[in-house]
C-alpha cells in the first residue's frame, strides 16, 4: 500500500511527505511544479516523483494502480487569496475542475480515501471566534469558495461512490522543518512571515502592513499561525483515521487557537532576528477577513492531534533558520 501525495513538491506537501516517510509509509508524489520545487522532495526520502498534472486522468489512474495506492493526500491547488480575486477562473479551473478529475481517476481505480487541504478561508466573516467546523461558511474570496465547493463535492461523492474524506481546514501555515532542508519558497512570496524575514535578510527594505484600520486592537488583521510540521502530523493521523473507520465525510480545523495581529508577528520577528524590520502602512488587500482563529478541539479529540510547536516564537525561529540558511530558497 502507498499514499499518493498531490502537490508533494510544495511547501506543506513536502513536509507531509517527510512525515509520512518517517512513519514508514510508502509514498508517491505527483506535482506539475507550477509553484513547487523538485528539490523539495528530498532524494534521501526515496520517493517516486511524477511531474504530472492532477487533471491528467489516465496518468493518475496508472500511478494509482502501479503503486497500489490506498489513500490520497491532496495539496495540489492554487492558494493565493489576492490572486484569486484578480483571476478567479484560474482557481475554479485548477482547484475545482482539477479535484473533480482527480476524483474521477480515484473512483475508476477504486481508491476511495482522500485527505484534503482545505482552509480557514471557507468561513468568510465568522460570527464568533474561535471558529468551529460547523460554523457558517460564506467565503469572501474565490480561493475560499473553490475549497468549499470541493468539500461539497466530497459529500455527494461519498453518497454516490463511498468516497471517504477528511478536509483539513488549515489556518496560517508557517515555519520550516527542524532537521531536514525543506521550508517555504513561494514565488512570488505573498505570505506575511517569509516576507517579514526577507526584510530581516536585507532582501526587501520594509514590510507593507495591509491595512491598519480593521476593527482589531491594533487595527491590523489577526491570524492563527500553525507550524508546518504540525500540519504534516495531522495529515498522517487523518490518513490512518480514514483507513481505520467506516467511510465518512469529515472536516477538521487545524490551528493553535491563538490569534496574532500583523504587528504582533512583526514584533516577534524583530525579537527573533534582532533586526529592526521597518514597516509601512499600505491599503487593505482585497478578500482579507479581519480575524481568523481556530477552535481545533475536534482534531485533538477525534484524531488525537497534538501540535508540537505551538509557540509563535518557535514557528518564526524555525522559518528564520530556513531563510538564513537558504536565502534564495531551493536555488541554494
Ligand atoms: N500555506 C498556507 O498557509 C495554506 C493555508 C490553508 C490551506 N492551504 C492549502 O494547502 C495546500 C498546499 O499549500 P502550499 O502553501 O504548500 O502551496 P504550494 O504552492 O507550495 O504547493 C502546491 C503544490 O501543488 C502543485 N500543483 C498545483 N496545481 C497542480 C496541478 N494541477 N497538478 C499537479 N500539481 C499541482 C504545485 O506545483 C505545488 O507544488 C494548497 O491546497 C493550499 O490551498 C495552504
Ligand atoms: O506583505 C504582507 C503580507 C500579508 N499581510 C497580512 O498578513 C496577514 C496574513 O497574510 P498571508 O500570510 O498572506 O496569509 P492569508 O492571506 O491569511 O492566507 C493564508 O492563510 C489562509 C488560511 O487562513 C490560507 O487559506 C491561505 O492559503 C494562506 O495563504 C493578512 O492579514 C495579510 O493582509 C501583510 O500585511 N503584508
Amino acid at each position: 500500500m502507498s499514499v499518493l501525495v498531490t502537490g508533494g513538491a510544495g511547501y506543506i506537501g513536502s513536509h507531509t511527505v517527510a512525515e509520512l516517510r518517517s512513519a514508514g509509509e510508502d509514498v508517491v508524489v505527483v506535482d506539475n511544479l507550477t509553484t513547487g520545487h523538485r528539490k523539495a522532495v528530498l532524494d534521501e526520502l526515496r520517493v517516486p516523483f511524477y511531474q504530472c498534472d492532477i487533471r491528467d486522468k489516465q496518468q493518475i489512474i496508472e500511478i494509482l494502480q502501479k503503486h497500489a495506492v490506498d489513500a490520497v493526500v491532496h495539496f495540489a491547488a492554487n492558494s493565493l487569496v489576492g490572486e484569486s480575486v484578480e483571476n478567479p477562473l484560474k482557481y475554479y479551473d485548477n482547484n475545482v475542475a482539477g479535484t473533480e478529475k482527480l476524483l474521477e481517476a480515484m473512483v475508476e481505480a477504486d481508491v476511495l480515501s482522500i485527505v484534503f487541504s482545505s482552509t480557514a478561508a471557507v468561513y468568510g466573516l465568522p460570527e464568533r471566534m474561535p471558529i468551529r467546523e460547523d460554523d457558517i461558511k460564506e467565503p469572501l474570496n474565490p480561493y475560499g469558495d473553490t475549497k468549499l465547493a470541493i468539500e461539497r463535492m466530497f459529500r455527494f461523492a461519498h453518497d454516490a461512490y463511498g468516497l471517504s474524506s477528511a478536509s483539513l481546514r488549515y489556518f496560517n501555515a508557517a515555519g520550516a522543518h527542524r532537521t531536514l532542508p525543506i521550508g517555504e519558497d513561494h514565488r512570488p512570496e505573498s505570505h506575511l512571515i517569509p516576507i517579514v524575514l526577507q526584510v530581516a535578510l536585507g532582501q526587501r527594505s520594509a514590510i507593507s502592513v495591509y491595512g491598519d484600520d480593521y476593527e482589531t486592537e491594533d487595527g491590523t488583521c489577526i491570524r492563527d499561525y500553525i507550524h508546518v510540521s504540525d500540519l504534516a502530523s495531522a495529515h498522517r493521523l487523518a490518513v490512518n483515521y480514514l483507513r481505520s473507520h467506516e467511510s465518512g465525510v469529515h472536516a477538521f480545523n487545524l490551528g493553535n487557537g491563538n490569534g496574532f495581529s500583523v504587528r504582533e508577528v512583526i514584533d516577534v520577528a524583530r525579537k527573533v532576528t534582532g533586526h529592526p524590520i521597518p514597516e509601512v502602512v499600505a491599503p487593505r488587500r482585497a478578500g482579507d477577513p479581519p480575524q481568523l482563529v481556530a477552535d481545533a478541539s475536534r482534531a485533538r479529540e477525534v484524531l488525537g492531534w497534538q501540535p508540537a510547536f505551538p509557540a509563535l516564537e518557535d514557528i518564526v525561529l524555525d522559518a528564520w533558520n530556513w531563510h538564513k540558511e537558504h536565502p534564495r530558497g531551493y536555488e541554494d
